[in-house]
């Protein structure tokens, strides 16, 4: 007889895992419901699940009628996506698209697992930036919704990089098979592209001498591979700051680093420009679209395009002022507090 060998699982380390991995209760969400409502009722985020913004407000404009076919430019974790098959009833197709190779996976599968078949969802791997493509060979979309940005699952996988709070290599790729992580970027970038960066994606009030100190750290040989290196010169290069709140400052211009960094090494402000451009080629007439935004960069350009477009006539009707999720959601999941939804309709 072979002898088997028993594998021990991984303790779970009493009710506050600390590393990523040790979570794998979070990881594991359709199987451990109970843990994963105790985290959400703290107002916390599992780590491997992404809850969905403004559920509500989406389903109410976009209005899903059965027979349908609709657009999830942003697949995520699916949960839009799950809704928007719920408002079918069985007749017509929502499309998913991401460009991360490592969520999309396990998100078919969780869609399926839910008894969404391929007669009613198909998931697709690439960037929305290519939606024109999408519709040549899928046909034009009745409602299309497009949640910028990441993830929950991206941001707390300390692998992606994302997150200053977690020790990994600074990656900051949706896609970590293609292009090239922040590392690299950083070490390509003159001091002056760099302030450029973190003026224009994330309007750092420091980017001066904070370009200045990390290009000539990489300048003098010191190594900015991980996302604690470059933690600590941000740390660092605040340090004449006395003020009791000095660590909450440095925390905060640590994540519009970060987040000025990943828009340049996903090119994000260029993908969103040519998505807003290509959006009324795919949708029917009286087609809806709904974007939610998460900071000023990516609201302007879609406020800019949807006013430039109803004043052309190409849309009958955008939202006048910017939508916010509720209180309630924002004390729920405080990942809504800066989000901005706005909307518009393709004329008939
Ligand atoms: C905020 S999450 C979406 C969450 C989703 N709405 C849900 O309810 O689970 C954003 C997702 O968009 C994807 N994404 C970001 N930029 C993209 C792009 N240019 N093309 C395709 N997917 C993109 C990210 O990889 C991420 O999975």
């Amino acid at each position: 007889m072979s002898e088997q060998i028993h594998k021990r699982r991984k303790r779970y380390k009493g009710t506050h895992p600390r590393s990523f991995d040790e979570k794998y209760k979070e990881l594991n969400p359709e199987m451990y419901p109970e843990t994963i409502e105790k985290v959400i009722s703290k107002g916390s985020t599992p780590a491997g699940m992404h809850i969905s913004i403004m559920v509500d407000e989406i389903l109410e404009f976009l209005d899903i009628q059965p027979g349908q076919v609709g657009l999830d430019c942003t697949l995520g974790y699916g949960g839009h996506t799950s809704k928007m098959l719920e408002k079918l009833e069985g007749q017509g197709h929502v499309y998913g698209l991401d460009i991360d190779p490592i969520e999309i996976e396990k998100t078919t599968q969780r869609i399926r697992n839910k008894g969404f078949d391929e007669n009613i969802f198909t998931s697709l791997l690439t960037n929305f930036r290519n939606i024109d493509e999408v519709s040549e060979k899928y046909g034009k979309f009745d409602f299309v919704l497009a949640d910028l940005g990441v993830s929950s699952m991206q941001i707390d996988n300390p692998e992606r990089g994302f997150s200053y709070k977690k020790e990994g290599p600074l990656d900051l790729r949706l896609n970590p098979k293609m292009g090239k992580p922040a590392s690299e970027i950083l070490k390509e970038l003159s001091k002056e592209e760099l302030e450029n960066i973190l003026e224009e994606n994330s309007d750092e009030p420091y980017a001066d001498i904070l370009a200045k100190n990390i290009y000539s750290f990489i300048r003098s040989g010191m190594e900015v591979e991980t996302t604690g290196q470059l933690y600590k010169i941000i740390d660092k290069t605040l340090n004449f700051i006395e003020d009791k709140n000095r660590k909450d400052l440095v925390n905060k211009t640590a994540a519009r680093v970060f987040q000025a960094l990943r828009i340049e090494v996903n090119q994000e402000f260029e993908v969103l420009h040519e998505f807003v451009e290509k959006l009324p080629k795919i949708l029917t007439p009286g087609g809806r679209v709904a974007i939610l935004t998460f900071h000023s960069g990516e609201d302007r350009i879609v406020k800019k395009a949807f006013k430039e477009m109803k004043n052309s006539g190409i849309y009958d009707d955008v939202c006048r002022n910017v939508i916010r999720p509720r209180k309630e959601e924002c004390h729920r999941n405080s990942r809504a507090k800066s989000t901005k939804m706005r909307w518009a309709i393709k004329a008939k």
